[in-house]
């Protein structure tokens, strides 16, 4: 992963994002910043606009209004747009080529910034853009896999644990060499050692000075990496600030114990 940026500058700003699902406001006038070496972690119960909100930001749904700007650059719809200028994220439910190796599986991530398509990413195109990789795609390939701990590249993604398939995609994700990565539930169903996989790069990337957005329903353990939290509930931000007042707030308190609809955290 390359540095280009500076410490505290600010790589990922969206502003005023808003999204419609026939009567239901997902995402309501949601405005996110993200800097150089900063996790800012996104939490809130089932329904909340989490997943929408990364959508939004990578360019997987169209917003209905807001601008997302990276760097100076105020981005373009769509993915591919998106991905070509930074952006790199994983998916709730794992989005791998099931049929493909975990070391083909990493490989499209860089394959497909390199043809700054994401049509690499969709399954049966794949298998044409993969073949043949050069002696240094191997290496790549076996240097990403490292940084999350993966072992055993020729096994299929299909055979994997849900913590493993978590895993591949994190390294997909990082051989585009993000400026921000954005982690949807990442330690949904990992394990002990997919957990500290994840957070050890998350450590890697803020001490790069990439930005990162972390979703996940353990607010515990987004507290314990996050440096700020965006509270989401019902499509809107109800609290932003440190981790520890987060988890203080009453608005913490009232979106997960105080109404009859929300859930408590994991
Ligand atoms: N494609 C869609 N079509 C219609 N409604 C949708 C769609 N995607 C999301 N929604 C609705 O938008 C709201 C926000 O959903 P979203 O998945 O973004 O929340 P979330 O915070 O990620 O929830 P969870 O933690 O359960 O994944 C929900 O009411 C959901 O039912």
């Amino acid at each position: 992963m390359t540095n280009l940026t500076k410490a505290g500058e600010v790589l990922l700003s969206a502003t005023g994002l808003r999204k419609r699902y026939g009567g239901v406001v997902a995402v309501d006038d949601v405005t996110v910043e993200v800097r150089a070496g900063e996790v800012l972690g996104l939490v809130g119960p089932n329904g909340a606009g989490k997943t929408t909100l990364v959508d939004l930001i990578t360019g997987a749904q169209v917003s209905d209004a807001g601008t997302i700007r990276v760097g100076d650059r105020t981005l373009p719809a769509g993915a591919a747009a998106r991905a070509a200028s930074g952006l790199a994220r994983t998916f709730q439910h794992p989005q791998l080529a099931m049929d493909l190796s975990v070391r083909d599986n990493i490989a499209l991530g860089f394959i497909a910034a390199r043809h700054r398509s994401v049509a690499a990413l969709i399954g049966g195109a794949v298998h044409g853009v993969i073949q043949p990789r050069h002696r240094a795609d191997d290496e790549l390939v076996a240097r990403l896999a490292a940084e999350v701990h993966l072992s055993d590249l020729d096994r299929l993604a299909g055979d994997l644990t849900l913590g493993e398939q978590r895993l591949v995609e994190v390294a997909r994700a990082l051989g585009a060499d993000p400026r921000v990565l954005l982690l949807d539930e990442p330690f949904a169903g990992a394990d002990g050692s997919g957990v500290g996989g994840i957070s050890e790069v998350i450590a890697i990337l803020k001490r790069r000075d990439h930005g990162v957005i972390l979703v996940d329903h353990n607010v515990d353990l987004v507290a314990g990496l996050a440096d700020r939290v965006l509270l989401l509930d019902l499509g809107r931000v109800v609290f932003e600030g440190s981790p520890r007042d987060c988890m203080q707030s009453q608005e913490m308190q009232q979106v997960y114990f105080g109404t009859a609809t929300a859930k408590a955290p994991a």
